[in-house]
This record gives structure tokens, C-alpha cells and sequence, in this order.
């Protein structure tokens, strides 16, 4: 049987509640970690891996960290979804009788972190929690712990919705009760979000403000939040607000493949900010600012009144220049006030800190002047709506030092004259230090030694030196000898040890009392937390309408008008990132227009010629004027849309198992379940991912449906020409094309949107500007001509239904057999039939098609 030591005892009691925790068990100026952990530990921190003696018979494996250092190896385990619980010594060493008392002070997991390298300013950092209300039905909140923003919602959709929505909000831990935890394992683990199990007490431990005013069906999930988030802190939250919550019918919803097809906040290719709406819109002034226009993208309004209040302040911000310019020069001075007051709540703010939130309260008077000079009403109303927080304010500037040390515990943050004793003891200290100054002069010319010097250091205190050339002058009656170094002699005198135990006693005594200063005036800050968070949100609007107006200004963006209807007319729209990212081309303008008579639009056109980045510059068009922000328009006259779903470019998801083909179809069904007559719905090639009569069938049956239950606004693209013979059947589908010509035989895109379908498909042209091998292409070249003058495509009538549709098909195919079938090509057909489309790469196709042409003896 193994008899450990008590420590060790003591540490496997610990650990025993924190299993699945790192446990940095605090050892003098050292964090350890024991057993499994200290092996795991060792391998991802690349940390040595040592072994004590435990009091057992094998020695126990071990590896630890300086406690100073902690902060980085503690961001590395939870940076790679790990749970770290942080255990200190809760008594002083010296007091204690036996094993020092040990607790863990804070659990740290992925979304509790509030510090380190990796917390992007301009981010939010949120944790969520949810819980299943009805089958597809579950509430779930999230909460920022570094602001204490928290948001309520209910989602309707799979588990898969679910997880997928968090993810667009960057997720990385997701607290539920014990049976979701096993339902949502997996999918959990694929999109790298950590679990944790919290289940509601009945009774809540902490305050219920954070509940208030949101639906208690979604209260549960704000309450389980809040309790694991002070379980596992084991501090006072004050900074935790009242959580909010989502109404749908105020805001556009856009689901989590639209907002990745959009790039909205991400590019597809790369994965990083630029080439983003976000990359494009961000001219925000404050971390706060980007934050908050980082959740205006994920949720714009679907609201009129609110819409037009957000532009009515653009306008004014756009007309008032200078304004502007003045306003985002202060802007430039306040510090990230949420994160601040975070810091604050949680006990962690420095004087710095204190500093930082007195210097941007100092703004707040000029940003309201600014704002008032402007005689614009709009900028007045919010300039009023400003609290200047002046007793906080008067509090900071008299309390805190101007320019505070980082750290908390070496003096120099409190102002001189804010308490009494703390300047006699400094007083006390300075008056010292000048004496010795003087003793030091005094000192030369009683000896005529001029190269004496009184020094100091924390092991001898003060003395006096002399270099050895000169020690025959030392007055030895007076100086006792304290140190021999190499080159000199340190003394000390009675009258220099009086003065120093003075001098060092009121530094000690004043460090003390600065400090518990600091952490009382601290604690005072906390009453105010509401008030500056109030002024926080304001100030960080304020800051995403001044960046709205500067990128309106940059980009000509225009002013969109709403109105209650459903169409939308746009004059001369372009897609602001394509246009941006574009150097020196030219971006052709187009317009766009779904009326009541005709809100389907069937878009043709050659491959890269423009079809989908006209899609998405609707939709993008949509998503800006729905923020508040202008629109890359000539004109634009807007319905306000409930939801946008798109089926644009391939999705990713082959990590979890799913062909391209499936993901399309669950993507479509997904939108067309939800779709209202008040969306906006973008469908880029559905069914190329299967066969052509497969997928040019289910590309007309999802039309017709649109057309006839749904009713929305919609953008079809197809490649499949044949679908532009719907136009005669479906009375509000139009058919209008992406127009190219052919000069000299190459093709040129025009990028210009036409009415009418496209008549030529430039596939091989574009093969050809992609470099395909000439042979290859006069192959297709000839293939191509043989099937346009046999019986083609086009010479026959316009299909009135699927049926026939699906005859006339089988026809074509049976001569497109004919064209090409000879004996030796039989096996040729047949490796085409058993090709795998989804599991290939394009070049991987080239070697396929040059195989198959040697097959054919070409
Ligand atoms: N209106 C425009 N003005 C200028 N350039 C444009 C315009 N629209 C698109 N382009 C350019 O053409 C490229 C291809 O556009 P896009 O991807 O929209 O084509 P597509 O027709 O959807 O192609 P595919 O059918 O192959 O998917 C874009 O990357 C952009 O550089």
C-alpha cells in the first residue's frame, strides 16, 4: 500500500476534483504538476520531466513551472483546449503548522481566459451554454467573462445548427447539463469546442440581475452560465451584466454557411481577416469599436425605425467633417473601457489600469463638445446620452499618480496629497534619502576623498565606499569596516545606520499602506461598474458610426432608402471587397431589381465571368444597409429582409464526413425549411455536385417550389442552359445572363448582367485560359461541334415539364453515346462512369483525361 507524504495527500485531494483539470500545484515560487499530469504536461510544454520522492515506493513523475512565468505555459495547455486549475498556497508558510493550506483559486478553460497573447482586442472572447427546450428547439446564451456582455437566443434547427452557430460566434466552450454533453460530444469535437457539464441547482447561488427582463425559457441557460462561470472563478462578477436577448424579428438572421460564403468577417480562402467584409468596413478607432462592429455584422437590424436611426447618424457624421475628424482624435485617447472594467471586477486592474480609465473619461467632455458643435441633431441626441462619470472621475484624478507602474506592489501609483500618512512616510523616505545626499558631500570634505560614495543594496543597506588608492584617508574612528570588495572598502557610521533603519521603515510602511490604498480605491471603482459600462457601449456605437462614415466616404457608398414592401432595386451596385482587392481593373457596376412581378432571377454566363460575386454583392448590399451603413450602390431602394441564405462555393465540410453533394442538399434544405417571403435566398449551381439529370432535376424542383410556397426574393445561377426555359412557365422568373464576347477566338468577360439567358457556355475558352493542353482542347473543341450540330440542346423545344424534360434527356444522352461510342471505347465509358467527381482534384483530372485519351489512341 502506498503511504504518501501529506503533501502528496494532500495534492491527490485536490486533484481528486479536478480530474479533468492540469492542476499547477503551487510549491514556494513554483507551480508543479504530478503523476499523469506532469507527463502530459511535460510532452506539450516541452518542459523537463523530473520525479520526486512522494513517500512511496516508486518515485512520483513531476514538472513544474516558475510561478512568474506561469502565464505563458498556462495560455499554451488552454490554447490547445485544456482545462488548467490553479492551486495557491492560502497561508503564510511560516504560520503554518504542518502542510500549508492549499486551494484552487480559478479554474482557467478556453472560455474563461481573460488575458494573454492570443485575445485579439478587436475579438470577442465568448463562452456559451445551452440546453435542448423542445426537440429542434434549445436556448443558449454566451457571454464575453473579459467585458461580461452577455446574449440570449433561441435557435430552432438540429444540434448541428446549433453547434454550427456558435462556431460563427468563434465559440471554444460550450457548458450544458449532463444529456446534451452526450449528444453533442462529437460534433463538439470536430469544430473544436470544449465541453463542460454544469447542472442548475435549483437555487441559484449568486444574484438573478444578470435574468432580467429576457423569456424564462432562456433563463435557465443564463443562470447555468453564470453559476459555472463563479464556480469555477470563485470571485464576485460584478461586471456581468444583464444578459440581452435576441429578438429574431428585429434582427436579420444569416446562418453559419451564409455568413462563411459571404466573408463576412472571414475570408473562405485563407481563413483571415482580409479580403473580409469586416477587413474592408473596420476603420474603428477603439478595440471596443471593432468588437462591436464585429457583432453588428453577425446581427444586423430587421428592424426600420432602427435601421434608419443608425443611417440618420452616419448621415450626420458623413456631412459633419470636421466633427468627424475631431471625434475620432478622441476616440484615439479611451483605452478598451469594457476590459478595463473587467480587469476591475475581477481584481486583477493595475494602477496602470486606473490611469488608462482616467485618461478616457478625460475624453468624454471633448467628445461631447465635438458632437454638440456639429448642430446636427442626431450627434446632439447621442452627445446627451454620454455620462461623463464625473465622481468616478474626480475619485481617479485625485487618487491615482499620473503615470502608475505596472505593478501593484512598488509603490507610485497614489497621487501625493491623497493621504496624509502615506506623505509623511514619504516624506520621511525623501527627507532621508536628501540627507544622505548631504552626508555624502560632508562625507568628501572632512576625508578630502572625492571619489567617495554612499551606495545601497538589500543585503547591506547603506555605506559608504572608498576605492583602495584612498583607504589611508578613511576616518576609522567613525567608519566600521562592512564589505571587502576587489578594488574597494564599504563602511558604515552610526549616524548613516539610524537614518537608514528610518528610511527603510517608512518604505516598507508606505509600499503597505499604497497598496491597501490601491485595492480600496479599487473596490470603490466597483460601484461604479455599471455606469462605465453604460458609457462604453455608447461610445463604442459611436465609434462603428464614425468608421461607417469614413469607409462611405472611401468607397462612395450611398445612403439606402426602406420600405415596407419586398422588392428591392439596386442602380449600379458593385461588390466593395471584389473592387477593393482588385488593382486598377475596372468593377463593372450592375444593377439588380426583384419586383413584385419578377423577384427570381435564373443567372447564365460563362464560367468566371461573374455570377456569383453578383449574388453576393446583393446580398452584401443587404447585410451593410441592415448595420446602419451606406451601401456600394448608385441607388438603393431596400425591403428589410428576416433572413439570408446562401448556397454559394463549395462548403468545407468534408471534414465531417460529408460529401460536397450532401452538404449542398443539407445547406438547401436547411434554407428552404426557413426561408420566408421576406428572405433573401442565393443559389449558386445547385446540383452540380451529381449527375446532370439528377442535379438539373432537383435544381427545377427547388425553383418551383421557391416560386410557388415560398415567394422569396431568390438568385438562381446554373450552368445547366437548359433551365433557362422555366422563364415560360414560372410567371416571376426571369432569366438574365453575365455577358462575355469572343474576340479573335478567346473569350472577354464583360462582367456586365443582361437580361435574357446566355446563348454560348465558353467552357472551353475558359479551359483554355487556364492552360489546359491544346490537344485536350481541340478534342473538346470537336466533341463540342459534333454535339451542336447533331441533334443539340438547343434546337429543342422548351420543356413544360420534368418529365418530358427528363424523355428529352435520355434522347440526348443516347446520341451523345452515339457520337462517341466506337468498340475500343467502351472501357474508356465505363472508367468514366466509376470516376469519383467529389474525391478529385483538378489535377488529378488533367492525368484522368490525358489517360483517357490515350485509352482512345489520340
Ligand atoms: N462586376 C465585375 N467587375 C469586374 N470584375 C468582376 C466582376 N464580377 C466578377 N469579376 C471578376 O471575375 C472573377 C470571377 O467571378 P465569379 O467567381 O463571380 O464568376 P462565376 O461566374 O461565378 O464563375 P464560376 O461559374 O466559374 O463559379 C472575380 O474573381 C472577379 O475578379
Amino acid at each position: 500500500m502506498n503511504t504518501y507524504t501529506p503533501m502528496i495527500q494532500q495534492y491527490l485531494q485536490v486533484k481528486s476534483e479536478y480530474t479533468d483539470a492540469f492542476l499547477f500545484f503551487r510549491l514556494g515560487d513554483f507551480y508543479e504538476l504530478f503523476f499523469d499530469d506532469a507527463i502530459n504536461a511535460s510532452q506539450i510544454l516541452e518542459i523537463t520531466l523530473t520525479s520526486r520522492d512522494g513517500g512511496s515506493k516508486e518515485r512520483i513523475p513531476m514538472c513544474g513551472v516558475p510561478h512568474h512565468a506561469a502565464q505563458n505555459y498556462i495560455e499554451t495547455l488552454i490554447q490547445k483546449g485544456h482545462r488548467v486549475a490553479i492551486c495557491e498556497q492560502t497561508e503564510d508558510p511560516k504560520q503554518s503548522k504542518g502542510v500549508v493550506k492549499r486551494e484552487v483559486v480559478r479554474l482557467i478553460t478556453p472560455g474563461t481566459i481573460i488575458e494573454g497573447k492570443n485575445m485579439d482586442g478587436k475579438s470577442n472572447h465568448f463562452i456559451a451554454s445551452a440546453e435542448e427546450l423542445d426537440e429542434n428547439r434549445y436556448a443558449y446564451a454566451y457571454l464575453d467573462l473579459s467585458t461580461g456582455e452577455g446574449t440570449s437566443a433561441i435557435l430552432t434547427g438540429t444540434e448541428k445548427n446549433l453547434i454550427q452557430e456558435l462556431q460563427t460566434l468563434s465559440i471554444r466552450e460550450l457548458v450544458v447539463p449532463e444529456q446534451l454533453f452526450v449528444l453533442l460530444s462529437d460534433l463538439a469535437e470536430v469544430h473544436s469546442i470544449l465541453l463542460s457539464i454544469e447542472e442548475t441547482q435549483l437555487e441559484s447561488l449568486v444574484d438573478e440581475s444578470f435574468a432580467e427582463q429576457i423569456p424564462a425559457e432562456v433563463s435557465g441557460v443564463c443562470r447555468r452560465l453564470v453559476n459555472y462561470l463563479h464556480r469555477t472563478q470563485k470571485r464576485s462578477l460584478e461586471h456581468i451584466q444583464a444578459f440581452k436577448f435576441q429578438e429574431r424579428e428585429e434582427l436579420l438572421t444569416i446562418d453559419f454557411h451564409s455568413k462563411r460564403n459571404l466573408e463576412l468577417v472571414q475570408s473562405i480562402r485563407g481563413g483571415d481577416q482580409k479580403g473580409s467584409l469586416y477587413w474592408l468596413l473596420d476603420e474603428t478607432m477603439t478595440a471596443m469599436g471593432g468588437r462591436k462592429l464585429k457583432q453588428w455584422l453577425h446581427q444586423p437590424l430587421a428592424n426600420r425605425m432602427k435601421i434608419e436611426e443608425r443611417l440618420l447618424i452616419v448621415t450626420e457624421m458623413l456631412e459633419a467633417y470636421f466633427t468627424r475628424a475631431d471625434l475620432r482624435e478622441s476616440l484615439k485617447e479611451v483605452y478598451d473601457l469594457e476590459r478595463l472594467i473587467g480587469r476591475i471586477s475581477f481584481g486583477t486592474a493595475s494602477g496602470r489600469d486606473l490611469s488608462q480609465l482616467r485618461q478616457s473619461l478625460l475624453q468624454i467632455p471633448l467628445i461631447k463638445n465635438h458632437l454638440i458643435e456639429s448642430g446636427k441633431p442626431a450627434l446632439i441626441k447621442t452627445a446627451n446620452q454620454l455620462d461623463e462619470c464625473g465622481e468616478l472621475l474626480s475619485l481617479l484624478k485625485t487618487a491615482i499618480a499620473d503615470h502608475p507602474p505596472l505593478s501593484v506592489k512598488e509603490g507610485d501609483i497614489i497621487r501625493d496629497g491623497f493621504h496624509e500618512r502615506l506623505d509623511e512616510l514619504r516624506y520621511a523616505k525623501k527627507n532621508g534619502k536628501d540627507w544622505i545626499a548631504a552626508l555624502e558631500l560632508k562625507e568628501r570634505e572632512r576625508t578630502g576623498i572625492k571619489g567617495l560614495k554612499i551606495g545601497y543594496n538589500r543585503i547591506f543597506g547603506y555605506f559608504i565606499e572608498i576605492t583602495k588608492s584612498n583607504i589611508h584617508l578613511a576616518d576609522l574612528t567613525r567608519y566600521e569596516r562592512k564589505q571587502t570588495l576587489a578594488n574597494a572598502e564599504r563602511y558604515i557610521t552610526d549616524e548613516l545606520k539610524e537614518k537608514e533603519s528610518l528610511i527603510l521603515t517608512a518604505e516598507e510602511e508606505s509600499l503597505a499602506l499604497e497598496y491597501s490604498l490601491f485595492v480600496d480605491i479599487r473596490e470603490q471603482v466597483k460601484q461604479y461598474i455599471p455606469q462605465v459600462q453604460k458609457l462604453a457601449a455608447k461610445v463604442s456605437e459611436l465609434d462603428v458610426y464614425s468608421s461607417f462614415a469614413e469607409v462611405s466616404d472611401q468607397y462612395r457608398l450611398t445612403k439606402p432608402t426602406f420600405h415596407d414592401g419586398l422588392e428591392l432595386k439596386i442602380v449600379n451596385g458593385r461588390h466593395p471587397v471584389v473592387e477593393k482587392m482588385m488593382n486598377k481593373q475596372h468593377y463593372v457596376p450592375n444593377d439588380c431589381a426583384l419586383t413584385s412581378k419578377e423577384n427570381m432571377l435564373l443567372i447564365t454566363g460563362p464560367n468566371m465571368s461573374g455570377k456569383s460575386t453578383y449574388m453576393r454583392q446583393v446580398a452584401i448590399t443587404v447585410i451593410m444597409g441592415q448595420m446602419g451603413c451606406y451601401v456600394p450602390a448608385e441607388q438603393a431602394q431596400l425591403p428589410v429582409t428576416d433572413q439570408i441564405f446562401t448556397r454559394i462555393g463549395a462548403a468545407d465540410d468534408l471534414a465531417a464526413g460529408q460529401s460536397t453533394f450532401m452538404v449542398e442538399m443539407l445547406e438547401s434544405t436547411y434554407a428552404i425549411t426557413h426561408a420566408t417571403e421576406r428572405s433573401l435566398l442565393l443559389f449558386d449551381e445547385i446540383g452540380r455536385g451529381t449527375s446532370t439529370y439528377d442535379g438539373m432535376a432537383l435544381a427545377q424542383a427547388m425553383m418551383e417550389y421557391i416560386h410557388n410556397e415560398i415567394r422569396a426574393n431568390t438568385l438562381f445561377s446554373t450552368h445547366y442552359h437548359e433551365l433557362t426555359h422555366l422563364e415560360t412557365q414560372l410567371d416571376k422568373l426571369r432569366n438574365v445572363h453575365v455577358s462575355a464576347v469572343e474576340q479573335s477566338g478567346k473569350v472577354v468577360f464583360l462582367h456586365k448582367v443582361k437580361n435574357g439567358p446566355a446563348d454560348k457556355s465558353y467552357g472551353i475558352h475558359v479551359a483554355e485560359l487556364a492552360q489546359l493542353p491544346e490537344p485536350i482542347l481541340a478534342r473538346a473543341r470537336d466533341i463540342l461541334q459534333e454535339l451542336e450540330t447533331g441533334k443539340g440542346l438547343e434546337d429543342k423545344e422548351p420543356q413544360s415539364s420534368l418529365n418530358e424534360q427528363l424523355t428529352f434527356f435520355q434522347e440526348t444522352k443516347q446520341q451523345v453515346e452515339k457520337t462517341v461510342r466506337e468498340p475500343q471505347q467502351e472501357d474508356v465509358l465505363t472508367t468514366i462512369r466509376e470516376l469519383d467527381i467529389s474525391g478529385t482534384t483538378p489535377m488529378k483530372a488533367l492525368q484522368f483525361l490525358y489517360e483517357l485519351q490515350q485509352k482512345i489512341g489520340k
